[in-house]
């Protein structure tokens, strides 16, 4: 066999805060069949809750936490994790690159065309887009459409939250910023793995991007390549890390999550409400105004606590970090059966 024949496509899934990336991701690993994926997760916060939640993987995962990996000055970074995992004996089929949520799409893509590591081929661009939020999203940031041009296949997901006029309407605005690229609608990141996977000539399958595409030759000057990140979307966000091995009160928690400033979009995590539920971990996801709760048993093992990973736009680290910690469990062994009442009204019955 060649050595070009070996080259593994490196996937990069990339789509604003929320908008379903590890949802996506866990749907192809759950349907890769034979197909050993390798997983590349970029967290945006410090703690790696992206790492964590992506589950029953056939390959191998590698995650690079804290700080956007389209800001790795040079991307000797991402090439030492991509030779990791490109090595021979990993026996690896394609590899996905979960972009965090304030990534620049345009910088990894740049970085995988400019890698040397003669064992991978870049395979492609999937932009995810949270139909219920897409239209305030690209309002606060224009740029969402750039990212969307330069995509080579768009999943307009959680068609599940909009009404059927509204979702046609939304995958014609996004097809016509998608540039002729593939759109495809799904709930709950259920796209047909085959869509990826796909071993054909990649030209038939996306329109691969040349690295002028990407590079930015013969189109207009674009702020995003100046060596600054100031054009950059995750320039005006912040991350908290919140980290406790006390048990958080539920009443507590949910006045926080109802009074938490516009700017906070996106909170992801787990809760540990110690006595109220000793079994389960409750996973929680805030985006925009969406809340769930998503009770799962501990793993065996593991300690109790609580890690969560706040994002926005003006937050305040500091007063956030406090009221958390007002809402560590006062009585953390009494139990108050209606205290998880209102937590349960956020867990979805059935995905
Ligand atoms: N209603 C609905 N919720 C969804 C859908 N897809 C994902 N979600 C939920 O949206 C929340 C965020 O999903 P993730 O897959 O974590 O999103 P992400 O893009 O990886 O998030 P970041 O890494 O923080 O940018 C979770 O609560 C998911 O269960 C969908 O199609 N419909």
């Amino acid at each position: 066999m060649t050595a070009r024949a070996r080259q593994i496509p490196v996937i990069v899934l990339a789509g604003f805060l929320g908008a379903g990336k590890t949802t996506v991701l866990n749907q192809l690993l759950r349907g890769s069949g034979g197909t050993r994926v390798g997983v590349v997760v970029n967290d945006f916060g410090a703690i790696e809750i992206d790492a964590m939640s992506v589950s029953g993987q056939v390959g191998s995962t590698v995650s690079l936490g804290n700080g956007c990996l389209c800001c790795a000055v040079d991307g000797s970074e991402l090439d030492s994790y991509l030779k990791r995992l490109t090595r021979p004996s990993v026996g690896l089929d394609v590899i996905v690159i979960e972009a965090s949520g304030l990534a620049e799409p345009q910088e990894l893509v740049r970085m995988l065309l400019a890698s040397d590591n003669p064992r991978i081929v870049y395979g492609g661009l999937v932009e995810v887009v949270d139909a219920a939020e897409f239209e305030a999203t690209r309002e606060r940031h224009p740029e969402i459409g750039r990212h969307l041009s330069l995509a080579d296949l768009v999943v307009l997901n959680k068609t599940d939250r909009v009404a059927d006029a509204d979702r046609e309407r939304l995958a014609e605005t996004v097809a016509g910023l998608a540039d002729g690229a593939a759109v495809v609608s799904a709930s709950y990141g259920r796209i047909d793995p085959e869509l990826l996977f796909d071993r054909k000539p990649r030209a038939e399958r996306f329109g691969q991007l040349s690295f002028e595409d990407v590079a930015g030759e013969g189109r207009e000057a674009d702020s995003a390549w100046a060596p600054v990140h100031d054009g950059h979307l995750h320039a005006g966000y912040e991350s908290v890390s919140y980290a406790t091995g006390r048990p958080l009160g539920p009443r507590p928690l949910l006045d926080f999550l109802d009074r938490r400033p516009e700017g906070l979009y996106r909170i992801k995590g787990y809760v540990d409400f110690g006595a109220h539920d000793p079994r389960n971990r409750y996973v929680l996801h805030a985006v925009g105004r969406f809340l769930r709760f998503y009770p799962e048993p501990w793993p065996e093992g593991e300690e109790h606590g609580t890690a969560l990973v706040l994002i926005g736009s003006g937050i305040d680290p500091e007063p956030l970090a406090a009221e958390l910690d007002a809402c560590r469990d006062e009585e953390p062994q009494q139990v108050r059966e209606e205290a998880l009442w209102g937590v349960l009204r956020f867990v979805p019955e059935e995905e």
